[in-house]
C-alpha cells in the first residue's frame, strides 16, 4: 500500500485535489474533517476542550467560532488546542488505515504536515501551491474568514516555499479545475496508480 500525503496552506486547494483522487478511486483521510468529528456531539475532545477553554462548547459540541477566538494568535493556547486535538487525529486517522487496509494507495489531506513532523508515515509528500493572491482571494471569499483570522493561521503554517522544496510532487492549481486534474492524472500514473486504484 502507498501512502500519500496531501498538505499546503490554508486555501491553496486541498480538499479539491483531495476530491479529485477520491474520484480516481483513492481512499481519502480529511484531518480537518477529523478535527470537526471530533469536536461534534459525541467527539472524544469535546470534554477536555470544555475543561482547557471553558465556555467554548454548547450542546455538546465545540463551538469552533469561539474556540476559534480563544486559541487564534495566541501560540500557547493554541499549542495546549493542538495537545488536545492531535492525538485523537492521529487514533481516527489509524482506523482509517485499518478499514482500507486492501486499498493499494490511501490519500492523507493533513494541512499541518510538516509542523508536525509528520511526514516520515508517508511514502510520497504532495504540495498544493498556488500564487499567495490567488489563495487570499479564495480565502477571503469564505463565510466567517477575516484578514486578521487568515493572518494567524498562516502564523503557525510554514511557507509555501518551504513546503514545495519538500514535496515529491506539486500540484499548482492556478489553473483551470481540468488542468489540475491533469497532474493529479499524472501522479497517478508516475505511481502506476492510474487504473483500479
Ligand atoms: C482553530 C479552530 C477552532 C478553528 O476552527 P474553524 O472552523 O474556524 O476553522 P477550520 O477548522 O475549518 O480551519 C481553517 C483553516 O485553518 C487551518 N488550521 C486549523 N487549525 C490549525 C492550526 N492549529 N494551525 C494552523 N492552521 C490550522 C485548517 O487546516 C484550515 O486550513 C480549529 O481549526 C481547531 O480546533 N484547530 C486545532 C486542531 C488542528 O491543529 N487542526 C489542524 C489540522 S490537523
Ligand atoms: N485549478 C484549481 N484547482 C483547485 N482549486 C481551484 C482551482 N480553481 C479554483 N479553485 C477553487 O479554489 C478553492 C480552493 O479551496 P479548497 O477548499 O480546495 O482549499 P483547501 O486548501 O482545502 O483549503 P483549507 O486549507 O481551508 O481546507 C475552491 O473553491 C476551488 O473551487
Amino acid at each position: 500500500m502507498i501512502r500519500l500525503a496531501l498538505t499546503g496552506l490554508i486555501g491553496m486547494g486541498k480538499s479539491t485535489v483531495a476530491a479529485m483522487f477520491a474520484r480516481h478511486g483513492v481512499p481519502v483521510f480529511d484531518a480537518d474533517a477529523a478535527v470537526h468529528a471530533l469536536q461534534g456531539v459525541g467527539g472524544s475532545t469535546v470534554a477536555p476542550i470544555e475543561a482547557r477553554f471553558p465556555g467554548t462548547t454548547r450542546d455538546g459540541a465545540v463551538d469552533r467560532a469561539r474556540l476559534a477566538a480563544a486559541v487564534l494568535g495566541k501560540p500557547d493556547e493554541l499549542a495546549a488546542l493542538e495537545a488536545i486535538v492531535h492525538p485523537a487525529v492521529l487514533l481516527a486517522r489509524e482506523s482509517f488505515v485499518a478499514a482500507h487496509r486492501d486499498s493499494p494507495a490511501l490519500l492523507f489531506d493533513i494541512p499541518l504536515l510538516f509542523e508536525t513532523g509528520g511526514e516520515r508515515a508517508f511514502d510520497k509528500v504532495i504540495v498544493v501551491s498556488s500564487p499567495a493572491e490567488l489563495q487570499r482571494r479564495r480565502v477571503l471569499g469564505r463565510p466567517g474568514m477575516s484578514e486578521a483570522k487568515l493572518a494567524a493561521i498562516l502564523e503557525r503554517q510554514t511557507s509555501d516555499a518551504d513546503k514545495r522544496a519538500r514535496a515529491d510532487f506539486v500540484v499548482d492549481t492556478s489553473g483551470s479545475l481540468a488542468a489540475t486534474e491533469a497532474q493529479v492524472e499524472q501522479i497517478l500514473a508516475c505511481l502506476s496508480l492510474a487504473q483500479g486504484a
